[in-house]
């Protein structure tokens, strides 16, 4: 690596605590202006945390961190954040202003009353623009409270690009983003490096994007830098994931003894399952593996549907045995509808109950409460063993994990229990590389068990992966038609969600 390239931020043997637990210790992490540079690590290795002490989010233990200008002068600490920006995991809008207006905001550190409202507007506009110009033109004056998931995840994205900031932090912005979108903030990020000579780093636990944008990487392992500032070039994806204290991918083939066996599904009589609306017709029997791509909009009104919420009406889902509606989650439950939301921290999560009890959540309601306490805890400590869960105990508050660990939570909610039918939304968010594998090892094990299996996910390598077949949704929301896995690739998903670059 040259070492003329100016470094933007430096730290240095950082460490950091929380109670008995030794978060960070000793991490090194430098960063040059002109790069994207990708920091990786599996889950709870410390990367938030790096991320969130640099920023000033949170306080250090020990260690140094340098900011620079341009002239390779040291700045105080206050002078280097401010150019700071940052997307964290979880989105961190102001759901009680406009969209414009959490764009604009970070430039008015003393609130929104001395602002040039047209030109801000403008800026906010152009901000969005660059990864969505439909949605710009639509959304400025939108409430941030009543955007998707997906949708604010631009925002904040725009918001960070926006700022005018030297140092651009993004912890796993794509998870929520379309190929499309992808594409369009990697022509962003490009851009702004090399033109401009911003630094960006980028967390990711997508293979194939870090490869795709990352000139540099950083690994850090159990709160070490095991990889300081090493082109990714030079590492080979199982040097990458073995230096995270992964498994490598063929490892993980051969691998999973201690995999959780599912029961067998509720699978009988005609299990099959039909969903159609006025463009398709898509029958799924039991074991099947469906994915969901494209836009949003189109997965979003499948898999209402498919759950029984709200305002499904353009899907009917025809299936001997299930019921018509579902009256509420604890029914759907029992009839054999397993689910994991997209929105893990608004409607996944139960975030003031230990990791327990959000592990065996479904298992409660599907045993109506019939369970002794030490049977219990040994399945929920086989399942945190099964997914590689970190926690220091399983009494601890969700909010004390990382998070692809709180990911992992809601898997093991549902993993090896007897459901007919299992949706799940971006199932692996935030999952690391590694464990990423055992999951789709423990959902195929699901499915030759009997159970479907409904996977929307905005990672193509995922669905190809491990579909069976793929239904794909265009840019409009309209069925674009289904895939079956012989024909399944990279461009035919590409083509037909209309998300050819
Ligand atoms: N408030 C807290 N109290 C106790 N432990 C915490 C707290 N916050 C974080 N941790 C622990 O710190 C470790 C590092 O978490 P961090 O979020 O930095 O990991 P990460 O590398 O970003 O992981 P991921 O890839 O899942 O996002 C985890 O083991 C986590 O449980």
């Amino acid at each position: 690596m040259e070492e003329s390239r100016q470094l933007v931020a430096r730290v240095r043997g950082l460490t950091k605590s929380y109670g008995a637990t030794s978060v960070l210790k000793g991490v090194d992490f430098s960063v040059a202006r002109g790069e994207v540079h990708a920091l990786l690590g599996g889950n709870g290795a410390g990367k938030s945390t790096m991320i969130r002490i640099i920023t000033g989010l949170a306080g250090k233990d020990g260690g140094d961190i340098e900011f620079r200008n341009t002239a390779g002068n040291r700045l105080s600490d206050a002078e280097g954040r401010s150019k700071v920006a940052v997307v964290h995991q979880e989105l961190a809008l102001l759901q009680h202003l406009t969209v414009a207006e959490n764009i604009v905001l970070p430039r008015f550190p003393n609130g929104l009353r001395l602002f040039d409202r047209k030109r801000s507007w403008r800026q906010a506009h152009e901000a969005l623009a660059i990864i969505d110009r439909e949605f710009a033109d639509s959304s400025l004056h939108e409430l941030v409270g009543d955007l998707s998931l997906h949708q604010g995840q631009m925002v904040e994205i725009a918001r960070a690009l926006s700022s005018g900031a030297e140092l651009i932090l993004l912890d796993e912005p794509t998870a929520n983003l379309t190929a499309l979108e992808t594409e369009r903030l990697f022509q962003v990020l490009r851009r702004l490096t090399r033109e401009n000579g911003l630094a960006i780093v980028f967390v990711s636990h997508r293979m194939k994007e870090i490869r795709q944008i990352a000139d540099v990487c950083t690994i850090i392992r159990d709160g070490r830098t095991v990889v300081d500032r090493v082109s990714t070039e030079s590492l080979s994806d199982a040097a990458i994931i073995e230096r995270m204290g992964q498994i490598t991918t063929r490892q993980a083939e051969v691998g999973g003894a201690a995999h959780p066996e599912p029961r067998n599904a509720v699978a009988s009589g005609d299990d099959t399952l039909v969903i159609r609306d006025a463009d398709v017709e898509i029958t799924l029997a039991p074991g099947m593996i469906l994915g969901v791509a494209g836009a949003p909009v189109g997965p979003e009104s499948l898999i209402s549907a498919l759950v029984g919420a709200a305002k499904a009406r353009r899907w009917t889902v025809a299936r001997a045995g299930w019921p018509q509606a579902f009256t509420s989650p604890r029914q759907a439950a029992r009839s054999g509808l397993g689910f994991i939301t997209g929105d893990r921290a608004h409607k996944g999560i139960l975030g003031d109950l230990p990791i327990i009890d959000n592990v065996m959540a479904s298992r409660r309601i599907l045993r109506r409460g019939v369970f002794t306490s030490g049977r219990e805890r040994v399945e929920c400590l086989d399942l945190v063993e099964a997914l590689k869960i970190k926690a220091a105990s399983i009494w601890d508050l969700p909010d004390t994990l990382s998070g692809g660990t709180q990911q992992k939570l809601l898997l093991a909610r549902w993993l090896g229990l007897p459901s007919r039918l299992l949706v799940l939304e971006e199932p692996t968010r935030g999952v690391d590389i590694g464990t990423k594998k055992e999951i789709y090892q423990l959902i195929r094990q699901m499915a030759a068990s009997g159970t479907i299996i409904v996977w929307w996910s905005t990672e193509n390598a995922e669905l190809l992966e491990v579909c069976d077949r793929v239904v794909a949704f265009d840019t409009q929301g309209r069925c674009a038609g289904v895939i079956e896995k012989q024909d399944l690739s990279e461009d035919a998903l590409a083509n037909m969600t209309g998300m050819a670059a």
